[in-house]
């Protein structure tokens, strides 16, 4: 397929109430995009960006699965029906029509494509944007390998047998070469070939996968980015006669300004941990200040990975190109100062019924984690459970906390270094863009303002994964009031109680004690004796 080319690429602009149409919306127009993963955060931002900006484009077949006791017709309904979808149907409102949900399980060697489906797949797909994956960091070796890996090598069987296709875009990661430091945009091998690591996983047992897990990863600090480097030798392997580029995506945020401000709909990445800090319960984290905190934003990764579908398509480059979709190279920002950030966010926008007041943060070594772990964490859960059980609650705040320590343990490893990501060829591809092109599908973080976004970050967690509504603004501020004072109280009585043991038991501390009254005494009777005379 590579190198020649079928039909008319290069639509012409065409011009829209005066102002030139941009060409790679253009270029999507009349096409069959195939997108795997479009039920997930990303693919569902990819998907409502197209319909938005192309809606003549012709279908998307999504493969979706049964999920949650939904149909693959009521997950697609939901998604429509979303808040995220609004403006969609103002441009396409027939946009039900152009969308059609494919029966698949990416668990499945043959991904569970039945025949018909496969057929209409294979003789129609014009574009394929693969996005599915496992995100998990602890997954078993067994399920992300099938999943990062023998599920992109199944779709890119299925690919090389399509004879329209024009381009096949790959999501990866930028963390999937994480034990190294500068990373190029090529693609690093593995020690081991991932067919071999494909077969091994047919015949082996789970227990003896955990014993060479360790092993395997090597340096890379979980299985997702082990499997995910490995899915990037798949495609390079496979992509002899297909026209492939791989996007790398740093660690994607809420949207930036599209379709609206602050859109997020997982807990993945930052998003959790906001939850865990705004509502109290989380107040240290081992952390490097200084380090660059390499946010993207989702929608600007869409606008991205739509922009590389289209020069690939058109301009069908010599080898797979890899694009780095992150800011640190273009506007850095550091955890220190975007911890600072979203603290100060809380102030404006807090949360509802919080544990605690939110104050958080970072500890730079082992010991003071775990000295902060232990009394800013396990003790007030343990106390709280202790508090649940004399008003005959069922305890749960020390199962909660394990879990959230746990969770954070693994983010831990991407707070405390710092990686360098060469973007030649984003770079290359934006200056590619005419002015109409870069402003509709705008990918150029410099203009992004990291206190504006975080604050929209904050408030679209509030809004859209808490469901907590502005008007209670107000009343969440006087919960977090009442919780300063309740902190004020417990810490003086505290202070008393352990300050009243130690005078019953060292004479040193009654010695302290006596001198400290006896100048207060004094230094009042001046002062009174002094404002007397004035008089
Ligand atoms: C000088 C200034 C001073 C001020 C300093 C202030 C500093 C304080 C900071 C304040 C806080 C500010 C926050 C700033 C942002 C910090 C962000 C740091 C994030 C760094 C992340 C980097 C990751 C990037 C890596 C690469 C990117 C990718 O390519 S992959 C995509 C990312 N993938 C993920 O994030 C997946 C992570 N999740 C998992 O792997 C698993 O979910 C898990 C292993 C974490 C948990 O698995 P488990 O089976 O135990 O549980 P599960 O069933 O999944 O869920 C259990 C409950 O936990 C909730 N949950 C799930 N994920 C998260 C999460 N990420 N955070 C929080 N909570 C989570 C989940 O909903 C479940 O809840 P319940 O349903 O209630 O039980
Ligand atoms: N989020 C991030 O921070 C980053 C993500 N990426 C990459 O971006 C891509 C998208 O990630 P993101 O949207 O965040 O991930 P999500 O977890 O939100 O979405 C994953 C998608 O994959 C689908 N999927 C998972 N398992 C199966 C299966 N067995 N059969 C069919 N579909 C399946 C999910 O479907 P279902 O809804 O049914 O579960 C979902 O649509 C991934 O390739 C990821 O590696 C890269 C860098 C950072």
């Amino acid at each position: 397929m590579k190198g020649h080319l079928t039909r008319n690429l290069f639509p012409e602009p065409q011009k829209t109430k005066g102002r030139v149409m941009s060409t790679i919306a253009a270029f999507y127009s009349g096409k069959s995009i195939l997108i795997t993963g479009a039920t997930g955060f990303l693919g569902k931002v990819l998907m409502e960006k197209l319909f938005r900006t192309s809606p003549d484009l012709k279908v998307i077949y999504i493969l979706v699965r049964p999920k949650a006791g939904q149909t693959l017709q009521q997950r697609v309904f939901q998604i429509l029906n979303s808040k995220l979808f609004e403006k969609v149907k103002d441009v396409c409102p027939n946009v039900h029509e152009k969308i059609r949900a494919i029966y698949a399980d990416l668990n499945q060697n043959d991904l569970a494509i039945s025949k018909e489906d496969k057929q209409e797949l294979l003789s129609c797909t014009d574009i394929v944007f693969h996005c599915a994956a496992t995100v998990r960091f602890d997954d078993h070796l067994r399920h992300a390998v099938q999943l990062n890996v023998t599920a992109t090598q199944q779709l890119l069987l299925m690919a090389s047998q399509m004879p329209k296709l024009e381009a096949f875009i790959h999501i990866s990661t930028a963390f999937s070469n994480c034990n190294l430091k500068h990373i190029d945009e090529v693609i690093y091998p593995c020690p081991v070939e991932p067919k071999k690591i494909i077969d091994s996983m047919e015949w082996l047992d789970d227990a003896i996968i955990d014993e060479i897990t360790p092993k395997l990863i090597g340096d890379r600090p979980n299985t997702y980015t082990y499997t995910k480097a490995l899915g990037e030798m798949v495609v390079q392997q496979e992509s002899s006669n297909l026209n492939i580029a791989i996007v790398r995506p740093s660690i994607v945020g809420a949207t930036w300004q599209e379709p609206f401000p602050g859109w997020v709909d997982n807990l993945n990445g930052p998003s959790g941990l906001i939850i865990a800090a705004g509502k109290g319960f989380l107040r240290a984290i081992r952390g490097t200040p200084k380090a660059v905190a390499d946010l993207i934003p989702v929608d600007t990764v869409a606008n991205l990975t739509l922009a590389v579908g289209w020069y690939t398509a058109v301009n069908r480059p010599k080898s797979t190109l890899i694009y780095h979709c992150t800011s640190g190279n273009f506007n850095p920002c550091y955890w220190g100062k975007m911890g600072f950030q979203v603290l100060a966010a809380f102030e404006k926008i807090p949360f509802e019924r919080a544990f605690r007041r939110p104050y958080a943060d970072f500890t730079t070594n082992t010991i003071t984690t775990q000295y902060w772990n232990a009394v800013s964490h396990r003790a007030p859960a343990i106390i709280y459970d202790f508090y649940l059980r004399l008003t005959g609650r069922k305890p749960r705040m020390t199962k909660l906390m394990n879990r959230l320590l746990r969770t954070v343990s693994m983010l831990e490893y991407f707070l405390n270094r710092s990686w360098e990501w060469s973007t030649y060829n984003t770079e290359m591809l934006m200056s590619e863009l005419s002015p109409e092109d870069q402003r509709v599908f705008n990918f150029d973080v410099r203009q992004l303002n990291w206190l504006e976004y975080i604050e929209n970050y904050v408030l679209g967690v509030k809004k859209y994964l808490l469901k907590e509504d502005m008007a209670g603004v107000p009343k969440a501020k006087q919960h977090l009031k009442r919780l300063r004072n309740i902190h004020y109280l417990f810490n003086t009585a505290l202070f008393l109680i352990a300050w009243r043991l130690l005078i019953a038991r060292s004479q040193m501390a009654r010695n302290v004690w006596f001198f400290i009254v006896n100048f207060c005494y004094k230094f009042l009777s001046y002062f009174r004796a002094s404002s007397t005379l004035k008089v």
